[in-house]
């Protein structure tokens, strides 16, 4: 199940849908521009841990029933952010998962929508959820519903992490006004990975825009190597969840042993 299979799917679905689905349930604080930005600032590199209950390259990576908990074992483990996965047929996610973990007070770290948005409303039930964040993949959409998604999103205080795979997208993500731009490592089309995509890549985006390398990133040596690149973050998912333990998996990662530093 490749990208152009699942975003034709969001679309069908988005299509048959009227407003924004209702969560059952008031949300949160409104969202505090910049609060997921901010969090990916300072620290030589931030992990941003993910929530990825399923995926289509590796089935199911963690049992439903602990998908919350996972958020607060990754925050108070030292992970900057965390994304939670909002698709239900193809990574067992959901909004309502979003919304729980955003209005968890043990999760003390800004939360990321993760979705495949293809419709302003979207953003719009990302908002409901209480996230901090939305994802934007370059590739799902033209430049023109990029630029709306991106307007919507800062409209309702949400930062966005504009996701590309090549040069061009960047160009197109910057030409739309993103000011966090993610490098999938990950070709959303075969699910081949190569870090090497990020380091060729990374020259293409100016300072000042905030860059996060996303996918197949495992151990301490791969984060360096980011870091190494400029990287401000990395979006981490199964190489944490196929642990044995998370938290003393993302604390290696991070260079810590608890306690004190490595
Ligand atoms: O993860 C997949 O298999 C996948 C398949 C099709 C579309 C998107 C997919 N992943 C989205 C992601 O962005 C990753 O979940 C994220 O970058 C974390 O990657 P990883 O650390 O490799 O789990």
């Amino acid at each position: 199940m490749h990208l152009d299979e699942i975003v034709a799917r969001k679309r069908e679905d988005w299509s048959r849908i009227t407003g924004v689905p209702s969560l059952g349930a008031a949300r949160p604080a409104p969202a505090v521009p910049g609060t997921f930005a901010a969090a990916l600032r300072g620290a030589e590199v931030s992990v941003i841990a993910e929530v990825k209950p399923k995926s289509p390259s590796k089935g199911q990576l963690l049992a439903p029933e602990r998908a919350a908990g996972q958020a607060r074992t990754y925050a108070a483990a030292g992970a900057s952010a965390v994304s939670v996965l909002a698709d239900t047929p193809y990574f067992g996610g959901s909004p309502e998962l979003v919304a729980e973990i955003a209005a968890d007070p043990q999760v003390t770290v800004p939360v990321l929508y993760k979705d495949f948005l293809v419709d302003v409303r979207q953003v719009e039930l990302a908002h409901r959820t209480g996230a901090d964040a939305v994802l934007l993949i370059v590739r799902a959409v033209d430049d023109a519903l990029l630029k709306d998604l991106l307007q919507t999103a800062a409209g309702l205080g949400l930062d966005a992490l504009v996701e590309t795979f090549t040069a061009q997208e960047i160009e197109r993500a910057l030409a739309a006004g993103a000011t966090i731009v993610g490098i999938n490592n990950r070709d959303l089309q075969t699910f081949s990975v190569d870090l090497e995509n990020s380091a060729r890549l990374r020259a293409g985006i100016p300072a000042g825009v905030l860059t996060v390398s996303e996918s197949g990133i495992g151990g301490r040596a791969d984060l360096e190597r980011v870091a190494g690149h400029g990287f401000d973050a990395a979006l981490i998912g199964e190489n944490l969840l196929g642990a044995a333990d998370t938290a003393q998996a993302l604390s290696a990662l991070l260079g810590v042993t608890v306690g004190g530093t490595a």
